[in-house]
């Protein structure tokens, strides 16, 4: 039988990273899955090529609504949505329907994170797509619901749950990130404006209002055995895709490098999507576009008795579109690498 696959936001960042990936796949390639409806919002009915003309097989496709009725009879859809519109369409498709949402809908655990950062009534709970998280594939693999996670969370956690499930970091973090614009949507915002972004860096979403903090603090609670303290900036940076995330902790006493080092080496020893650096290498944006890596680097930095924790990423690929396409793999029983690189596109 045919997998049946649809995208809802097909016009967007998101969507068309998925459907960029989704036609390279081998289950695609090969004929064992199918691309179904392609949806949008105020875009349906126009030409998938006049918003994504990247994706060259898919050209004379034209946009559909997004509803119910458009989205019945796939065996997957990926959800690339604004916050808040994944739980009503989500409602709409049924149990047996693997959905993997890019939105932030049914990422939170607490109701109450939920109504703080969003504002609005929580849709509820859902495996979290972060495979490399303990724990975490058992609950993805044959799974039929899968909330993606934030580009920020991803990098960042990925960048400290080891030092802190090791207790080698007093769990109060602070992560600085830089970021290219792809990570805020197509919608035309006015710090989006090539004017406003060339040539600068800004900080937004300053002192504990980004919305990716409660995120970024129920993943790292699970790894550290304190309440979890997280400071979180993000920079625009004049960049299409990537992030470069510098996060910190303070250093338990007397821990080593060598220590630290071993931590990251050991949680990451198996996974295919997650590189420590050799020593005196640095991650860097270009070295991951385009593919699904996340590339970390670790010091300890003596003067300030804190660990430093520099992770890269591309918020579209491992922090969007691959890491909704490798819980796709796991969800369906695929090997989890299908589709994905782990080799960027540098300069
Ligand atoms: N960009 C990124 O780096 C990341 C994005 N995400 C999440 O992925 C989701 C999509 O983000 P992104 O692709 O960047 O956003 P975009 O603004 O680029 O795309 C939004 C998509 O949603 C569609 N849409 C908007 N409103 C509606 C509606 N009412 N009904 C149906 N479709 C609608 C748009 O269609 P139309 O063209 O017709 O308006 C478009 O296809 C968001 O939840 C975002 O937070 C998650 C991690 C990283
Ligand atoms: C540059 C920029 O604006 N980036 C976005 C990142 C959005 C994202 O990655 O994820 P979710 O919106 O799905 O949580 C932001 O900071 O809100």
């Amino acid at each position: 039988m045919t997998i049946r696959i649809a995208v809802a936001g097909a016009t967007g960042y998101a969507g068309g990273e998925i459907l960029r990936l989704l036609l390279a796949h081998p289950a695609v390639q090969d004929g064992r899955a199918e691309l179904g409806t392609l949806s949008a919002g105020r875009n349906a009915g126009s030409l998938l090529v006049e918003h994504q003309p990247q994706l060259v097989p898919l050209h004379d496709r034209v946009l559909a609504e997004t509803d119910r009725e458009t989205l019945a009879g796939h065996d997957v859809v990926f959800l690339a949505l604004p916050h808040g519109q994944s739980g009503p369409v989500a409602e709409e498709l049924g149990p047996d329907v693997l959905v993997v949402d890019c939105g932030a809908d049914f990422r939170l655990e607490q109701a109450a994170d939920w109504k703080r950062f969003y504002g609005t009534e929580h849709a509820g709970t859902w495996p979290y797509g972060l495979p490399e998280l303990p724990g975490a594939r058992d609950l993805l693999r044959g799974a039929k619901r899968v909330a993606v996670p934030g580009c920020f969370p991803t990098v960042s956690t990925l960048a400290l749950y080891p030092a802190l499930a090791a207790g080698l970091a007093h769990p109060e973090v602070v992560i600085i990130a830089a970021t290219g614009t792809s990570g805020a949507g197509k919608s035309l915002k006015p710090n989006l404006l090539g004017s406003e972004v060339m040539g600068n860096a800004s900080a937004y979403g300053v002192g504990g209002t980004h919305r990716h903090t409660p995120e970024i603090a129920q993943n790292l609670g699970k790894a550290a055995s304190e309440q979890v303290k997280v400071s979180f900036t993000p920079i625009l940076v004049p960049m299409s895709r990537g992030i470069l995330a510098t996060c910190t902790a303070p250093a338990e006493p007397g821990v080593t490098l060598t220590e630290l080092r071993a931590a990251y080496e050991k949680a990451y020893a198996d996974e295919p999507f997650v590189t420590l650096l050799p020593e005196g290498r640095w991650p860097q944006t270009a070295a991951v576009l385009g593919s699904n890596s996340v590339h970390l680097q670790i010091a300890l930095d003596r003067e300030a008795d804190r660990i430093v924790v520099v992770g890269a990423v591309d918020n579209l690929a491992k922090g969007t579109g691959g890491g909704a396409v490798q819980c796709m793999n796991l969800a369906l029983g695929l090997p989890e690498t299908a589709g994905l690189s782990t080799v960027g596109v540098a300069p």
